[in-house]
């Protein structure tokens, strides 16, 4: 199928994919563009990462069609996906223990508005501890250089998976405030996955929810918010 518009940034169409033989997403179709913000909101194990790792192109891709800004990117590798703009902050965060914050970012580095100086200004934690090897840094911390790392190469995409698990609150707070102006301020198109569904719905303009590997919900994120009743029904959240 043809793009559907000038700004149309990736677009899934009718994907299954999982692991070896078994099948962890079904039919799933999806379209962003330029500057969308997208909540992936879902129970346990319904699928989100998968999805993830399938726009990244990690995963067995069983039938469907994935299309980054108009070409078929079903069949391209991973690196050739991050290369052409989808930036994705894994929900590991894979830090190199013998590499410095500051050589984690250079080395990734890629023209474009996001350079050490703007990173620095975003996560001035980030400058205190750029010569604190990976292994030296708390889980905010790390956190943070997963988030900058993959904005050092100038994406046009952010995937961010679970952002926020395992961190303090005050953390969370100050990655919050970070998500919020990359979404706000600088229009960065991206997607969260997130177990904190209303915290993810205030980051956000656009929410989809999956179920089992499947699409059951997909609407503004404040129009989610305000349906308190059917958001705890489909993602079950406090
Ligand atoms: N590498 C893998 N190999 C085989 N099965 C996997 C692999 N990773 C995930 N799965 C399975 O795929 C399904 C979906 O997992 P996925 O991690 O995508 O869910 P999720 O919605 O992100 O869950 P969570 O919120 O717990 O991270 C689960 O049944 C999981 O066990």
């Amino acid at each position: 199928m043809k793009s559907n518009g000038a700004n149309e940034l990736l677009a899934l169409e009718r994907v299954s994919a999982g692991y070896g033989e078994s099948v962890v997403l079904e039919n799933v179709s999806l379209t962003l563009n330029e500057g969308d913000s997208l909540a992936l909101l879902g129970r346990n194990g319904v699928g989100k990462s998968t999805l993830l790792l399938t726009m990244m192109g990690l995963t067995r891709q069983h039938q469907g069609s994935v299309r980054w800004r108009g070409k078929d990117i079903t069949r391209v590798a991973t690196y050739r996906r991050a290369h052409a703009g989808l930036g994705w902050v894994p929900q590991e965060r894979l830090m190199y223990p013998s590499l410095s914050v500051e050589e984690h970012l250079t080395v990734v580095a890629r023209p474009g508005e996001w350079d050490l100086k703007k990173i620095y200004e975003v996560f001035p934690r980030l400058q205190e501890r750029r010569n604190n090897m990976g292994n030296q840094l708390s889980g905010g911390e790390q956190q943070m250089l997963a988030i900058a790392r993959a904005l050092m190469i100038n994406p046009r995409l952010l995937l961010l998976d679970e952002p926020m698990e395992g961190l303090a609150p005050i953390i969370v707070q100050e990655l919050l405030g970070v998500i919020k102006r990359l979404v706000t301020d600088s229009g960065m198109t991206v997607i969260v996955v997130e177990q904190h569904a209303r915290m993810a719905l205030g980051l956000t303009k656009r929410a989809i929810v999956l179920d089992r590997g499947q699409i059951v919900h997909d609407s503004d994120s404040q129009a989610l918010l305000d349906d308190g009743e059917k958001l705890d029904r489909l993602v079950a959240v406090a």
